[in-house]
């Protein structure tokens, strides 16, 4: 694929994505992480370029959402979704749902939300979700006892890209060759032509060794491994509580076992004998200067119990020679001596938990000549310090090796087991969503098809349908609890006007029918008992606007409504109180005009306005009108049926008022008012 062919993605964006693993797939995957894992590519962009694949996948171009309060629905929308998820990465992965136009987009969407919604949104899930994130890639370790070899600058070349972790060393002959065996503890040669040579120290031939990667530097896995252990075991977590563990990519038990020989720092942890050796080497000096010491104190106490006869001669050797006493223990004191030794050689191999072959190495730290103190032998020491390190390191590249073997199996699996758990947590979020608000997964129709969306009931309804019909619809936008939001029937096709009381719900109306169209083109589940739309093609909301306008404005705003018209087919026309814009006798012509020329284009479009007598007045067809009506007024407060009623002009609030003085007073004057209405 193209990458430049994605919408959105222009010639240096689609280089940053070439840097990834596998570009396009990984941009066709959704997967919002790996797309970030593009240098310079963060989180936002990344859902960008997801969604711009996805149209691309659709051949979906269109913009749905066509003015800003449209837009600003569609984030109140998203933003109810994300506050319904744990990881980051869901929040931005919400981010490629959009109101699309596409039918195969739509129904893409709806069969992942439908799955979704059937999620058992189970807070151990969700409290094992919050230590998951996206894989992250550790930077480059560089490995500096081992190094690669070649004649071949080709092969050197490719060995710099392939393993960054190692130096690369150009090597003529065999010479060269055991040169770097001294500066180095392992070498691998990478040409063929040296198979069979032979020189000293730690140096392998293998042709294959760039394509063998955990065995060239395990130290890349491990450091994979150990950067990653909490992404992982929050991964694992979060299968288990959602009970898919048995059906993991990943054996949980044996990711676990490899993670637990894994320590933070890529290490090797947990095993006795590399432990073992790691202290002795740490501790000998302490450990030959504690033996001494023990040596010391013993001789000292045997020193102290016993009567020693000095010759005279000796005597004199040691006054006037300064002789040292050191002489008379050998003579004197042999026994006490090499017990002394034998302790402080017990001492040394205890405390160091010494092997028997390396007990034997220790044994030849004390013991030389006699002397108080007790002398050690340092190139004793140096050896046996030379022995253990190397056993140490032939340890720990063995435990390296088998480890990243094991973990080489898990690489790939493990990059699913994330991101299984965490799209988990996307469909938790629909799951949650829609639980929380009561949804329903509606129906979005073909508008090519015969028939009205607002139909009810309707068998040419059928599958295809103008407008939309909504039942039982609660917002979750509205400013009291969802718990109090009552429920909503409202169904349109084609221009209406909706008139209504003050408050009376007017405004919550339009926004519950937008944010009901923008969910069902997201392909996500509605708030309401049930729902059909047509798959418009773009959505027009226009927010009430505050106050008249200038003559400027006012020009620019019928400019915008003159392009609206035009081509109007497909379009939702939300308006509120367009009226306000100018004086009350324009606006209801020109309303009048703008609701003529949508119906007849076939534009579906719901107008409120408090002027809805006087445009249909103005209006030379047969104007729909529907009402909000209140039932009445009951002790000061409105009761209204939130449905808007069909057909119906609601009265007023001023009028309900008028008719309530003309009640409640009697008298001329409020009747007399009260017919004017
Ligand atoms: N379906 C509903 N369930 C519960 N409360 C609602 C509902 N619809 C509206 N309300 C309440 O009524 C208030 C007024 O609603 P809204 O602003 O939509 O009325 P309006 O008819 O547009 O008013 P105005 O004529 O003043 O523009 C809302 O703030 C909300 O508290």
């Amino acid at each position: 694929m193209e990458l430049e062919a994605i919408p959105g993605v222009g010639t240096k964006t689609a280089a940053a994505l070439r840097e990834l693993d596998d570009p396009a797939a990984t941009v066709e995957s959704g997967d919002v992480a790996a797309i970030a894992r593009a240098p310079g590519v963060n989180e936002a962009r990344a859902a960008r370029i997801a969604r711009g694949a996805i149209r691309r996948r659709h051949d979906d171009e269109g913009r749905v959402l066509a003015t800003d309060r449209a837009r600003e629905l569609y984030r109140e929308a998203i933003d109810l979704l994300r506050e319904r998820t744990v990881t980051d990465y869901a929040a931005k992965r919400l981010e490629t749902f959009y109101p699309s136009a596409s039918a195969s987009r739509i129904a893409e969407a709806q069969s992942f939300a439908a799955a979704a919604a059937e999620r058992d949104p189970d807070p151990a899930v969700r409290e094992a979700l919050t230590d998951c994130a996206p894989l992250s890639d550790p930077p480059t370790v560089r490995v500096r006892d081992r190094c690669l070899a070649t004649a071949d600058a080709e092969t050197l070349a490719r060995a710099e890209a392939a393993v960054p972790e190692l130096s690369v060393e150009t090597v003529e002959d065999a010479r060269d060759i055991s040169e770097l065996g001294r500066s180095y503890a392992s070498v691998i040669v990478l040409d063929e032509s040296f198979a069979g040579l032979d020189v000293e120290g730690d140096v392998v031939v293998r042709p294959d060794a760039l394509e063998t990667p955990a065995e060239t530097v395990p130290e890349r896995l491990l450091t994979f491994f150990a950067e990653n252990r909490e992404r992982l075991e929050a991964a694992a977590a979060v299968h288990e509580a959602a009970g898919t563990a048995a059906d993991a990519p990943v054996d949980l038990d044996r990711l676990r076992d490899a993670l637990s020989r894994l320590d933070d720092d890529g290490t090797i942890a947990g095993d006795a004998e590399l432990d073992r050796l790691t202290a002795a080497v740490d501790d000998l000096d302490a450990a030959v200067s504690t033996a001494a010491s023990v040596a010391d104190d013993r001789l000292r106490e045997a020193i102290r119990e016993r009567d020693v006869t000095i010759e005279g001669t000796d005597f004199l050797s040691l006054v006037e020679q300064g002789a040292r006493v050191d002489s008379l223990l050998d003579r004197e004191l042999a026994d006490e001596y090499d017990e002394a030794v034998d302790a402080a050689r017990d001492h040394l191999a205890d405390a160091l938990r010494l092997e028997p072959e390396e007990a034997e190495l220790a044994e030849r730290v004390f013991g030389g000549d006699p002397s108080f103190p007790v002398d050690h032998d340092e190139s004793a020491v140096s050896r046996l310090r030379t022995e253990l390190s190397a056993a140490r390191d032939r340890r720990a590249a063995k435990l390296k090796a088998d480890l990243a073997s094991d973990l080489g199996d898990l690489r790939e699996p493990v990059e699913t087991l994330v991101r299984d758990a965490l799209e988990l947590d996307v469909e938790l979020a629909i799951s949650r969503f829609a639980r929380d608000f009561d949804c329903v997964l509606p129906e979005v129709v073909d508008p090519d098809a015969e028939g009205d969306a607002a139909a009810e009931g309707d068998a040419d309804a059928g599958d295809g349908a103008k407008g939309f019909r909504i039942e039982g619809g609660r917002s979750p936008l509205l400013d009291v609890d969802f718990a109090d939001a009552e429920p909503v029937d409202y169904a349109v096709s084609g221009a209406t006007l909706l008139s209504g009381v003050n408050s009376g719900g007017k405004t919550s109306t339009l926004d519950l029918v937008a944010l009901v169209v923008v969910l069902a083109q997201m392909g996500l589940p509605v708030p309401a008992e049930s729902a059909t739309v047509e798959r418009f093609e773009e959505i027009h909301y226009y927010a009430k606007s505050q106050g008249t306008l200038d003559a400027g404005a006012f020009e620019a705003t019928l400019r915008d409504f003159g392009d609206l018209v035009d081509g109007a087919d497909g379009r939702l026309v939300l308006v509120d109180e367009l009226e306000s814009i100018t004086e009350p006798g324009a606006s209801a012509k020109i309303i009048a005009g703008i609701l003529e020329a949508l119906d007849d284009q076939h534009a579906t479009a719901v107008f409120v306005s408090h002027l809805a007598r006087e445009i249909r007045d103005a209006a030379d067809f047969e104007v729909a009108v529907d009402g909000i009506e209140a039932a009445g007024l009951a002790d000061g407060e409105l009761r209204v049926n939130r449905s808007p009623k069909k057909g119906h002009l609601a009265r007023s609030t001023p009028e309900l008022i008028v008719e309530k003085l003309a009640d409640d007073r009697g008298g001329e004057f409020y009747g007399d008012l009260l017919e004017k209405f």
